[in-house]
């Protein structure tokens, strides 16, 4: 046979699988125990794929091999250090899978992982690798050498499929593919020798091992996880009968009861128990004579009911963590869960765990229509069927939820087609849904404050993102939205309505993208409400305003943006006769200055009143109920440079404006008597001081502009004006030498470096190009120009 054997085949590593390996081998070294975690959830995942594929190919897996992962730590004979053999009995991998997978490296962002870690952002480490997953190559940290033997399933493709070996060592640059020399012995899946390093024995303690599974993969398979363990015992002689028969066979199967899934399940007991060896039995002296026999057994090191199926009760806060960590593979703990069970009003029932994390994936907001769920897993019976709902995926406002469901009686070997046709998969969502508003609204009522805070921080605009997204539950998420006020940090609508004051018929609101909420209240739109003690909501996030313009009202009470017209206080009416009377007499008052103002600035603004909301400034810019305010318009405009025209309607919504002046105002009543003495049509005119006041006016209007938020076109105004009032030219420009950028700095140019370089420009007689050199070359060397024409003939020399 030795002689029949193919030749190694070798291939280099992509260059981010050794730059991978690296820092794996280099940086990670207080992590090297994450290694088995890596190693059996990768198993986890084979076992899974094989159980999906033998729905449609019954010939990869007819339910009558058990489905596990077996791990067996092997001395060597001279007692220093060994190897540790992971397997799965699951999908394997042909030659080519062992090249591809082990050998590249198919990630979104592993330059930007890598990058991470070659710059020595070593304090998130342990938050890198859980974040990223450094997968297979985790062996490395605990290993030399790495032999991978794999094989796939029986196919149509591939009936008679031979088992390969994918080897490499820790520090080659490459790694070899052959045939196994074993020939077929693991029968299907994958089996990973580990050569492990000098500093890496522990591994070959079963102890060590059993420890290790528990913290860190008791729940990151359903699939059982059998650890073999082989030992030394003394029995007294007359019964040797009892002791187990020594194997020496590495490759013996685990003893384990055969089950038509090969998953879990309540009713499946180990046939063997896990064996605690009591350390006084070996040292008591026996009572008569001994024998050495050696014992060995397979003991199932997951056999506890997952943790979604057992009684909340008696639960603990450490295991919900532990479970979400090895489940989820996200290695912060999660904010909250709700453990929960039903029977979906379709009379399947299930039973279901649902966390938050503490953090949204970092790409959640940066591509925020892109994103998908991937982490609600249906389970049937404790097998994974799915984390694809296919068109009863969760809206994107919920998408980063992580929900385990283990239906009871849903069909196993159905098609993904029809799984999403059945009754209980149409549910799903809206449960999952109701259940992720319910968690939230427990965190706002419970009295965790931090929590509470953590769960604003993360989840504040999230919130407000449902409330705009699913129209379903628009009123319940919007009904949890915090905003902040003049009043206080945060207030929900409902609050907001508990303090409203008398006679208030609207809830006030005032928009600024990315304004401190505390700079927004001193806004000039607010000014009277603010004096007058009303609550104004400041929306300052991207989504608030959007929110309340799909909301219109809470409860029955219209929002009213406190920059544009309509608003009112609501005690109005009980202001007595005399106050009515002197808002009359003003308006008569000011007529003059009103109407004025309407001829001079009757194209920025679409009307003039008095105001009734400014307090100190002496005029503001309101927007119409219909107009764009400044901040809309600001987004507008954005959009418009985007190529988006307005047209007829923009120009509309842009002057739809209304300039409020304030009448107590000591400037409005200043411009109010200048405007009185301006000469009627028979007295004579006086240019110089009509345009003066043209002037101010202007300037007055751009000031409230400002104030208002918009954008002032003509910014010299202000100018002119102090250069007048100091005695200056108005005209005259500033003297200014305006020196030129040195010529690019490329090595073929450094003859002319010396003090700037020849330029070409037109001569302002003729308009004909001239050359023009630098001084120091001017004498050294002389150029000639040549012109072609559109056929080619040359036309003109011009000579320096
Ligand atoms: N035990 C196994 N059986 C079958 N295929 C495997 C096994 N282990 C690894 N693979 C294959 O090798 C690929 C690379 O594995 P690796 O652990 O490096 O990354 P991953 O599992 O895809 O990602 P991550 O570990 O971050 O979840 C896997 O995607 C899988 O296709």
């Amino acid at each position: 046979e030795d002689a029949a054997q193919p030749p190694k085949v070798k291939h280099n590593y992509q260059s981010d699988v050794a730059r991978l390996r690296k820092i794996v081998i280099n940086s990670l070294y207080s992590h090297q125990e994450i290694f088995l975690r890596e190693l059996i959830s990768n198993a986890n995942d084979a076992l899974e794929k094989l159980r999906l594929v033998s729905l449609t190919n019954k010939a990869a897996w007819d339910g009558s091999d058990p489905l596990n992962i077996t791990i067996k730590a092997v001395k060597n004979e001279d007692g220093k250090g060994g190897r540790l053999i992971v397997a799965d009995t699951g999908i394997g991998m042909s030659p080519e899978e062992l090249t591809t997978n082990l050998g590249t490296l198919a990630k979104s962002g592993t330059s930007d992982f890598l990058a991470k870690a070659e710059g020595g952002e070593a304090t998130a480490t342990g938050n890198l690798i859980g974040a990223f997953g450094l997968g297979f190559y985790s062996s490395f940290l605990v290993a030399d050498r790495v032999e991978v033997a794999s094989i796939p399933p029986k196919s149509e493709k591939n009936p008679n499929p031979v088992q390969h070996v994918f080897s490499s060592s820790a520090d080659d640059s490459t790694f070899d593919v052959y045939p196994d020399p074993r020939g077929n012995t693991i029968g299907r899946g994958t089996e990973i020798t580990l050569y492990l390093k000098p500093d890496a024995e522990e591994y070959l303690e079963p102890a060590t091992l059993s420890a290790l599974v528990h913290k860190h993969s008791a729940y990151s398979s359903t699939f059982p996880i059998y650890l073999f363990e082989r030992w030394e015992e003394e029995v007294p002689e007359e019964t040797p009968e009892e002791a187990s028969a020594p194997t020496d066979s590495q490759d013996e199967p685990p003893v384990e009861p055969k089950e038509s899934l090969g998953a879990d399940s309540d009713d499946d007991e180990a046939l063997v128990e896990d064996v605690t060896r009591d350390e006084e039995t070996k040292v008591e002296p026996p009572p008569q004579k001994m024998v050495n026999v050696t014992r060995e057994q397979w003991s199932r090191l997951n056999s506890q009911q997952p943790l979604w199926a057992r009684d909340q009760k008696n639960i603990t806060e450490d295991e919900y963590n532990s479970f979400y960590t090895s489940f989820f593979k996200d290695f912060g703990k999660p904010l909250a869960w709700q453990h929960f069970s039903g029977d979906a009003g379709s009379g399947t029932a299930f039973k279901a765990l649902l966390f938050f994390p503490t953090k949204l994936p970092e790409d959640y907001w940066q591509k925020p229509l892109e994103y998908k769920s991937k982490d609600v897993k249906l389970m049937v019976k404790r097998v994974f069927i799915t984390s694809d709902l296919g068109d009863q995926a969760l809206p994107q406002w919920a998408s980063w939820v992580k929900v385990v469901i283990d239906a009871e009686d849903l069909p196993l070997n159905v098609s993904r087609e029809t799984l999403q046709s059945n009754r209980f998969m149409k549910q799903l969502r809206a449960l999952i849904l109701k259940r992720m508003i319910q968690l939230f609204a427990k965190i706002s009522e419970g009295d965790d404050k931090a929590k509470f805070d953590k769960m604003q921080e993360t989840y504040g605009s999230v919130i407000k993102l449902g409330a705009v997204e699913d129209s379903k539950n628009r009123e319940k998420l919007a009904s949890l939205a915090r905003f902040s006020t003049n009043h206080r940090n945060e207030t929900t609508f409902d609050q907001y309505l508990e303090r409203m004051k008398k006679g208030q018929k609207q809830i006030f609101y005032l928009a600024e993208i990315g304004k401190k909420p505390a700079d927004l209240a001193q806004s000039v739109f607010i000014e009277k409400l603010h004096a007058r003690g009303y609550e104004v909501l400041l929306l300052t996030e991207p989504l608030d305003e959007i929110l309340l313009g799909h909301l219109r009202e809470w409860k029955n009470v219209p929002f009213q943006d406190a920059a544009k017209a309509g608003l009112k206080f609501g005690d109005e009416d009980l202001d007595p006769e005399e106050e009515k009377e002197r808002m009359k007499q003003l308006e008569e008052d000011f007529k003059p200055l009103v109407d004025y103002l309407k001829k001079e600035i009757g194209d920025t603004v679409r009307d003039v009143v008095l105001s009734q909301r400014l307090v100190k400034s002496p005029c503001a810019i309101v927007a119409d109920a219909h107009g764009y305010t400044a901040n809309v318009q600001k987004m507008m405009t954005a959009s418009q440079a985007k190529g988006n025209r307005g047209g007829i309607l923009h120009d509309y919504m842009l002057k739809a404006k209304v300039l409020e002046i304030n009448p107590y105002s000591p400037l409005i009543e200043g411009l109010l008597r200048r405007v009185k003495d301006l000469p009627t049509e028979d007295e004579e005119r006086d240019i110089d001081s009509e345009e003066e006041l043209q002037e101010v006016t202007s300037i007055l209007i751009d000031g409230a502009l400002v104030r208002s938020g918009f954008d002032v076109p003509d910014s010299n105004k202000v100018d002119r004006v102090l250069r007048r009032s100091l005695g200056v030219s108005e005209t005259a420009d500033p003297h200014v030498e305006i020196k030129p950028a040195p010529p690019i700095a490329s090595k073929d140019d450094e003859p002319f470096d010396q003090g700037g370089s020849a330029a070409v420009v037109e001569d302002e007689d003729d308009g004909k190009p001239r050359v023009i050199l630098p001084d120091h070359l001017k004498d050294k060397i002389s150029l000639e120009m040549e012109e072609i024409d559109e056929d080619g003939n040359v036309v003109m020399h011009d000579e320096l």
